[in-house]
């Protein structure tokens, strides 16, 4: 019975093949057409006649150009198309579909049962057949969604239920189904199984063919403004995320672009990652970067806290109730207030020089500043200043070129100089001297009063240093520091830090998003308003204050925030805290919060210690698949390391050795180098993954994975305090395959409440 089913399907199959190799010969056919026809219309720029002679020749040569550039345009776009349904048809010719589906829909009232396979695109004939249907199409997600019978699934037009008859998976492979099982659950746990046994690699890869049903409403969601997902390591949040910007750009085709989405991930090792998911879905990348990336761009001339600075600077300026105040909603609140009171007084200026003199004082600025009606707001008032400023800049020229400098400027004038400025000498045409000297004399001033020009019209007669820390010493006033356990004596040593580190142009993290959002309010900013969607991977590691400066900075974008808030490992947010003060920022009646309480990177068995590792933890359920328990081995960390890779290696598993800091990391490798033992140093953060062991401190890596992981130096004197269970579970859950845990003598007591039963002590 299986076998002919198979032979069915195989013929099915076969058909659809075959209609495939048609349509990619007739699209190769299409593109070749268009190279062509590119090619000939590129001939037409030979007979655009370029004729300067008077004006009308002129405008012909123009409207030539103009529309032989329009040809070039259609012909290069008819191009493109082909070349990505191109694309798409040869993806589809490696593996047609995943799934069949046959269901009768209800809502429809007929009883006619339908067939449906679902793939990574659509593809249909010209008849308006779907052989295959596209995965993000509304109908596919009754894949995900349940077993048999009813189900309900959304379309632009509402609600459609569908009575499902059969769920039919696939394994295909070089155009033979190697495999056929029907199913009664959502997607069988025997694919799922054996997505998840095989082997890392350096790239992410896409979860489509398996997406389980709760990743399937995160995909999916297009009502929320605020989309929270809350999930344990391994939970499948980073996939989920990349399907659904996938799902996304499918959904509102047209609409909207890769470039209008945009992904903060943790840190670029990360980026690297992932970054191979959306293009294998046939969807271009989304913009990606890091917070200190976009803050780093945003304030170019100062350096911003890096994260290993952030991480493993010994004295770190912020400490534990620092983060609390600046990271707050309080503190984002305040900031605001601030910039009102600033619209009366207490904005701070920097004088304009001109020739080495002061042209504007700073109090001058002041005074045309505040002149201004009193409800103007601060971007008017910004701007009226500019244009004062302007007019006074331009009322100086007539009296500045009367001036001895410029006299001695037109004496030292170069023949090529006076040339540009007053063009061939035969053309010129001056009624006498006087005229030549006063025109040579306007150009002279105007040229050096440009400086002048640009600063004011870029507002840098703003002095946003001062503004920063005029802000940060008024703070007692504004909040009541008690509430967040800080003394005055405490405030004003942070005050000072902060000082300091801005007269060496440094910032940390806190700091700069402070810094950004006081500086774009005075500046009457408004974010960028392209961007329709934002993610945030690793939102644990965020602060509200940051997240809620990004709602400000990208005010159009539905946000979609990740996070597993037992990882947290800079910010320690209480979990409660984050999500609430999202719910503060957007309409609660549009937020949304999922969980993902099962995890799919680690066997069960290392999923069982990972969890047993974390207290008052959400609850994490382990996929079921078969390990060995994570091995315990005190003594010589060096010999039990090469013991342990070299396990490692007989298994064929990639391993990464997750060290605390990169000073570690470094020791580690030159130790094994000296063994000649190959292996990769990953301590920066623009460096990428490779396949192989490879050497890496923790915080770079969030949110990978690897067959085996290797924890080094797991004793209280690196992991000591109650501050660092939560990056000890997010380095033991990196492990997909295998454990180690590795010390010089005993282990860090933060294991101590893990039931023995769970790891091997060897
Ligand atoms: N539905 C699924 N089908 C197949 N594989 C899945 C599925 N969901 C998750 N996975 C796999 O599980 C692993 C972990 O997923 P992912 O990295 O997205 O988790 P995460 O929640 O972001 O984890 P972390 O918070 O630890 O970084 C990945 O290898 C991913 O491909």
């Amino acid at each position: 019975m299986k076998d002919n089913i198979k032979a069915q399907e195989q013929r099915h199959l076969d058909l659809v093949l075959q209609k495939l190799d048609e349509r990619i010969s007739e699209t190769q056919g299409r593109i070749d057409r268009a190279n062509d026809n590119l090619k000939e219309a590129e001939k037409g720029w030979r007979d655009i006649r370029v004729k300067f002679s008077d004006f009308n020749a002129v405008v012909e040569t123009g409207a030539s150009v103009h529309a032989q550039q329009q040809v070039l345009a259609q012909k290069e776009r008819d191009m493109s198309q082909a070349e990505v349904q191109f694309e798409t048809l040869q993806k589809l010719r490696g593996r047609p579909y995943f799934a069949r589906i046959d269901f009768t829909d209800i809502s429809n009232q007929s009883n006619q049962t339908e067939t449906i396979y679902i793939g990574l695109a659509s593809f249909s004939d010209n008849d308006g057949h779907f052989y295959v249907y596209d995965w993000r199409a509304p109908i596919s997600s009754i894949y995900y969604d349940g077993g048999l019978g009813k189900i309900d699934y959304q379309t632009p037009v509402g609600k459609q239920t569908a009575d499902v008859k059969l769920k039919r998976q696939f394994e295909i492979a070089d155009g033979i189904i190697l495999t056929v099982f029907d199913t009664e659950e959502a997607v069988g746990d025997k694919l799922l199984l054996n997505a998840l046994s095989s082997d890392s690699s350096t790239k992410m890869k896409s979860i489509v063919t398996t997406i389980q049903h709760e990743q399937n409403r995160i995909i999916r969601d297009t009502d929320s403004d605020l989309l929270f997902v809350q999930g344990a390591a391994g939970s499948g949040k980073t996939a989920a995320v990349l399907q659904r910007v996938a799902y996304l750009l499918y959904r509102y085709r047209g609409k909207i672009t890769s470039g209008q989405v945009v992904l903060f991930s943790p840190n670029q090792v990360f980026n690297d990652y992932v970054n191979e998911v959306l293009p294998d879905l046939g969807e271009n990348n989304m913009i990606q970067m890091t917070f200190y990336q976009y803050a780093n761009y945003r304030l170019p001339k100062i350096q911003v806290q890096t994260l290993a600075e952030r991480f493993e600077s010994e004295n770190d300026p912020e400490s534990v109730k620092m983060t609390n105040l600046k990271g707050s909603l309080a503190f984002f609140k305040a900031v605001g207030r601030y910039s009102q009171k600033i619209s009366r007084s207490g904005m701070s200026f920097r004088s304009l020089a001109f020739r080495g003199e002061p042209f504007f004082k700073s109090e001058d600025i002041e005074k045309i500043y505040y002149s201004f009606n009193d409800n103007y707001s601060l971007n008017q008032r910004l701007e009226a200043t500019k244009q004062a400023l302007l007019r006074k800049v331009f009322g100086r020229i007539s009296s500045e070129m009367k001036k001895d400098w410029v006299d001695i400027a037109i004496q030292n004038l170069q023949a090529d100089e006076l040339e540009s400025m007053l063009g061939d000498p035969d053309k010129r045409q001056y009624e006498s001297e006087k005229k030549e000297r006063n025109e040579l004399a306007r150009i002279i001033v105007r040229n050096a009063l440009k400086p002048i020009i640009r600063r004011i019209r870029h507002g840098i007669f703003m002095n946003p240093n001062k503004l920063f820390l005029g802000f940060l010493k008024s703070l007692p006033q504004l909040i009541n520091l008690a509430d967040f356990d800080i003394s005055d004596q405490e405030w004003q040593s942070a005050f000072e830090g902060s000082k300091s580190d801005l007269s060496t142009q440094k910032l940390n993290l806190n700091d700069t998003a402070i810094y950004l959002y006081l500086f774009d309010l005075v500046n009457g900013h408004h974010g960028d308003r392209t961007i329709r969607f934002l993610f945030v991977d690793e939102v644990q590691d965020y602060t509200a204050f940051q997240l809620a400066f990004l709602k400000f900075s990208f005010p159009k974008a539905k946000f979609t925030l990740l996070g597993d808030l037992n990882q947290a490992i800079f910010t320690r947010t209480n979990a409660g805290t984050l999500q609430s003060a999202m719910y503060e920022l957007f309409d609660p009646k549009k937020s949304k919060t999922i969980k993902l309480t099962k995890t799919y990177r680690s066997t069960e068995q290392i999923t069982n210690f990972t969890s047993a590792l974390l207290k008052d933890s959400e609850t994490i359920e382990a996929f079921a698949r078969e390990g060995e328990k994570p091995l315990f081995r005190s003594g010589d960390s060096l010999k039990n390391l090469a013991d342990s890779l070299s396990r490692n290696l007989k298994a064929d598993l990639t391993t990464a050795i997750i060290t605390k800091t990169a000073a570690q990391a470094k020791n580690v490798y030159e130790e094994l180098q000296k063994k000649n033992y190959q292996a990769t140093l990953i301590t920066l953060e623009n460096q990428r993954l490779v396949p192989g062991t490879i050497i890496i401190p923790g915080y770079l890596a969030k949110g990978l994975e690897f067959d085996a992981v290797i924890l080094w130096q797991a004793d209280n004197r690196n992991y000591g305090s109650e501050d660092d269970r939560e990056l000890l579970y997010t380095i033991a859950s990196r492990a997909m395959h295998r454990l180690t845990v590795l010390a010089d003598d005993s282990f860090s007591s933060l294991f101590d409440q893990i039931d023995q039963q769970l790891y091997e002590n060897i």
